[in-house]
């Protein structure tokens, strides 16, 4: 029995502009799901908003932006949070697990030019353009097709990224971000053109959001569970298998595009094609290694075994000697520039 003398569910986000929109998007279906069950957001900084100085590729650690609200879903302070699901971590701290994955926008990558320039394309980009990004997926896919255009870090929430990408006297020719991000932040009009594979493959879980909750808690779980889009549940679950074994001691330029076709079943019973296609590439292009899996699935455990299968396929097409370079590049210049060492990466 749900009643309006229940304590209101805390819905936690990070305080950025676009995740505060986040929040207000999941809020608004809960909501409307369950009239009587009052809700409230509480917004908290993390380790990932407050250190804006190291380049992410080292200072690594998704767990950046998602322990501080952790540790808030664990005191009980906080009953779910609201994340990107790119940026959730393929495993979760003891006490926490993914709940519910909403219906995914537009999963592609999309070039966004510095105002005042005509260039539409990233073919019509000078030589030499600088590319603003912080993915070391982005950049080794790109340097792939351009090896041409020169790549630099670029840190901050979407709105300081775009003004540092438009400022006078800033390196950026463009940037390369999320359709997704800048569209439900409204700066759809900046995307100048979409990218599609095979020039950039999208990061696992990219344009989809998803609801994390305290493992066990039945409740929370149930109020949440409204938000599943079952489509992009299954999709979303196998891309995070596959990176996950992707991940087994190291962190890479991943991306998946998936494809799921929903199959009629008469019993009602649910079904779909999903088709996966992986990359793994060197952080400087040179080695790009793909893998393709196409299967009929009855569920997330299907779904998560597809991934897992893409994964070995990726391994036994010679991902293998690409993850362990990127392995060793990074632990080297974390130990160069006094980093603690860990193997995860921004997609
Ligand atoms: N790493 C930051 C991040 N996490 C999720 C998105 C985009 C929105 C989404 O994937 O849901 C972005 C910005 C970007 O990559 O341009």
């Amino acid at each position: 029995m749900e009643s309006t003398t229940q304590k209101p569910l805390v819905i936690g986000s990070r305080a950025s502009k676009l995740a505060q929109i986040q929040a207000d998007i999941v809020h608004e279906a809960l909501k409307a799901a369950h009239p009587d069950q009052a809700f409230e957001i509480r917004l908290m900084t993390t380790e990932g908003d407050r250190n804006q100085s190291q380049a992410l590729y080292l200072l690594g650690g998704k767990a950046l932006w998602t322990k501080d609200l952790e540790v808030g879903l664990l005191d009980g302070s906080i009953d779910m949070i609201v994340h990107c699901l790119k940026d959730v971590p393929t495993s979760f701290p003891e006490g926490c697990e993914l709940d519910a994955i909403m219906e995914r926008e537009d999963p592609r990558d999309s070039l966004v030019v510095k105002k005042g320039l005509s260039f539409k394309t990233l073919e019509e980009l000078p030589d030499g353009s600088v590319i603003g990004t912080s993915s070391v997926r982005r950049v080794a896919l790109l340097k792939r097709s351009f090896p041409r255009l020169a790549f630099q870090d670029v840190r901050g929430n979407l709105n300081t990224r775009l003004a540092k990408l438009d400022a006078d006297d800033g390196p950026y020719t463009a940037l390369i971000l999320a359709a997704a991000g800048l569209q439900r932040l409204g700066f759809g009009d900046r995307i100048t053109s979409l990218i599609d594979p095979p020039i950039l493959y999208p990061a696992v879980g990219q344009a989809a959001l998803a609801v994390e909750i305290r493992s066990g808690d039945t409740r929370v779980a149930q109020v949440a569970s409204v938000l599943t889009h079952w489509q992009t549940q299954w999709a979303c679950l196998a891309e995070r298998a596959c990176l996950r074994l992707l991940e087994g001691g190291c962190s890479v330029p991943v991306g998946v595009l998936s494809t799921l076709i929903p199959n009629e079943t008469e019993s009602g019973q649910k079904s779909a094609t999903l088709k996966l296609v992986g990359t793994v590439t060197s952080l400087d292009g040179s080695v790009h290694i793909e893998a393709t899996v196409d299967e009929v699935i009855d569920g997330v455990d299907a779904a998560e075994a597809l991934g897992r299968k893409l994964g070995d396929q990726l391994i036994a097409n010679g991902a293998g000697v690409v993850l362990d370079d990127i392995n060793k590049d990074r632990q080297a210049k974390q130990v160069k520039q006094n980093i603690p060492v860990t193997n995860e990466v921004s997609q």
